[in-house]
C-alpha cells in the first residue's frame, strides 16, 4: 500500500499557512471521530488516539489539529464549518462539521421533499461558504424525477441538484467529482432518504441498511458517531447520523445569500424596517401583486429569518450569562483569596 499524504487526507495552503517555526515537532493530523474525552485522528504515520486540550465540543469531525504522541495540541482554524444551534434546551451553537468542501443535501423524491427543508439546509451551506449539491434519491420510486430536480435547480444558480438511485453502484459513481483525491463531502438528510446507502457505496462499506417504513418515508437511524471515512475515490465522507433537528442560528448571511431575490428586493422598500405586510411603497408585496414572487417564498424567508433571530438571540443571552457567571466565580475566587490572606 502507498504510503496516505496529508494531500490525501484533505491539507492544503490554507492549514499550511497556519504552521509557525514552533510547529516543527508536531504532526498535523485530521480528526475522524470526536467522542466523550477521546479524539480519533488520521496521519501520515497511521490513526492516532488522542487527549483533546480544549473541550471535546470544540472539536469536530474533518478539523485539522497538530499534535505531540499523545495530545491534540493546536487546532487549526477551519474552512467550511457545518453549525447548528444545539438540540435541547442549553443555547449554544454546535459544530457539526469541518473542513467540508461539498454540503450533500439528500433528499428523496417522494413524500420527504419539502422545500423550505432545502432552503435551510442551503443557507446552512451558505453560512459555512461550502458547495451545495442536492441529491435527490429514489427516483427509481417516482414517475417524474426530473420534476424534483427542475424544482431543487430553480432555488439557486449556484447549487447542483441530480437524480441518484442510491442502490444503484453506477447511478452512485456519478458523485465521484465530489469525492476526488482529498475532497470531503458531508451527506445530510432527514432519516430514510438513503443517506447510509449512498455512503456504504461510496466507501466499499456493506453495512445493512434497515428497511424503510412506507408509510411515512422515515427510516430508522442504524449509526450513532460522526464519522470520517475514505471513500473508494480517493475522497473523504462525513456522514451525520442522528442529526433530526437543525435549527439554524448566526446565519443571517446564509439566509439573505439564498434569498438573495427578497435581500434585493427589500432594500428597494419605502421604509427601511419594512415588514412586507401592509406597508405603502412595499417593494415586496408590489412584487407578489405583479405575480413575480410566489408569497409563500415570502413566509419561508420570514419564518426562517425569525428562527434565526429566536435562536441568535438566545445564544447571545447564555454567553453573557455565562461571562458574568464567570465573573462572578472570578472575583468571588479573589475574595476568597483575600478573606484567608488578609494582608493581601
Ligand atoms: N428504491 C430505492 N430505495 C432506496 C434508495 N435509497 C435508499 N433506499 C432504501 O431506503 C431505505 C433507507 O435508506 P438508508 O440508506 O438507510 O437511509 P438513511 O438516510 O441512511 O437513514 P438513517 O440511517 O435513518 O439516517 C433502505 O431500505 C434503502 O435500501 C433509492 O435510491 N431507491
Ligand atoms: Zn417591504
Amino acid at each position: 500500500m502507498t504510503q496516505t499524504t496529508l494531500t490525501d487526507l484533505g491539507w492544503s495552503d490554507h492549514f499550511a499557512r497556519q504552521l509557525t517555526q514552533d510547529d516543527a515537532d508536531l504532526t498535523p493530523a485530521r480528526i475522524n471521530e470526536v467522542q466523550r474525552d477521546r479524539l480519533r485522528a488520521l496521519s501520515e504515520n497511521g490513526p492516532l488516539r488522542l487527549i483533546p486540550t480544549e473541550n471535546a465540543g470544540n472539536y469536530a469531525v474533518g478539523d485539522w489539529v497538530l499534535c505531540d504522541a499523545t495530545h491534540a495540541l493546536r487546532r487549526l482554524d477551519a474552512q467550511g464549518v457545518l453549525t447548528r444551534k444545539a438540540a435541547g434546551h442549553v443555547a449554544y451553537t454546535q459544530r457539526i462539521a469541518a473542513n467540508v468542501d461539498t454540503l450533500g443535501i439528500v433528499t428523496s423524491c417522494n413524500a420527504d421533499f419539502n422545500i423550505a427543508r432545502l432552503e435551510r439546509y442551503l443557507a446552512l451551506a451558505a453560512t459555512a461558504g461550502c458547495l451545495p449539491l442536492v441529491i435527490l434519491t429514489k427516483p427509481d420510486l417516482c414517475d417524474d424525477p426530473q420534476s424534483y430536480v427542475k424544482q431543487a435547480q430553480a432555488l439557486s444558480p449556484m447549487l447542483t441538484a441530480i437524480a441518484i438511485n442510491a442502490r444503484d453502484p453506477q447511478d452512485v459513481a456519478r458523485l465521484t467529482p465530489w469525492v476526488n483525491k482529498g475532497q470531503t463531502l458531508a451527506l445530510l438528510g432527514s432519516s430514510g432518504v438513503g443517506k447510509t446507502t449512498l455512503s456504504n457505496t461510496l466507501t466499499g462499506e456493506s453495512e445493512a441498511t434497515q428497511e424503510i417504513r412506507e408509510d411515512d418515508a422515515k427510516g430508522r437511524h442504524t449509526t450513532t458517531y460522526r464519522s470520517l471515512t475514505p471513500t473508494l475515490t480517493g475522497g473523504w465522507l462525513i456522514d451525520t447520523p442522528g442529526m433530526r433537528e437543525l435549527q439554524l442560528a448566526d446565519m443571517d448571511e446564509g439566509i439573505a445569500e439564498v434569498f438573495d431575490d427578497l435581500t434585493e428586493l427589500a432594500t428597494q422598500c419605502k421604509f427601511r424596517n419594512c415588514e412586507h405586510a401592509s406597508e405603502p411603497g412595499c417593494a415586496v408585496q408590489a412584487a407578489i401583486a405583479r405575480g413575480d414572487l410566489d408569497p409563500d417564498r415570502l413566509t419561508r424567508w420570514q419564518k426562517l429569518q425569525a428562527e434565526d433571530a429566536h435562536n441568535s438571540a438566545s445564544i447571545a443571552r447564555q454567553r453573557a450569562r455565562q461571562k458574568t457567571f464567570t465573573k462572578m466565580v472570578k472575583s468571588g475566587k479573589a475574595q476568597g483569596t483575600h478573606k484567608r490572606n488578609p494582608k493581601g
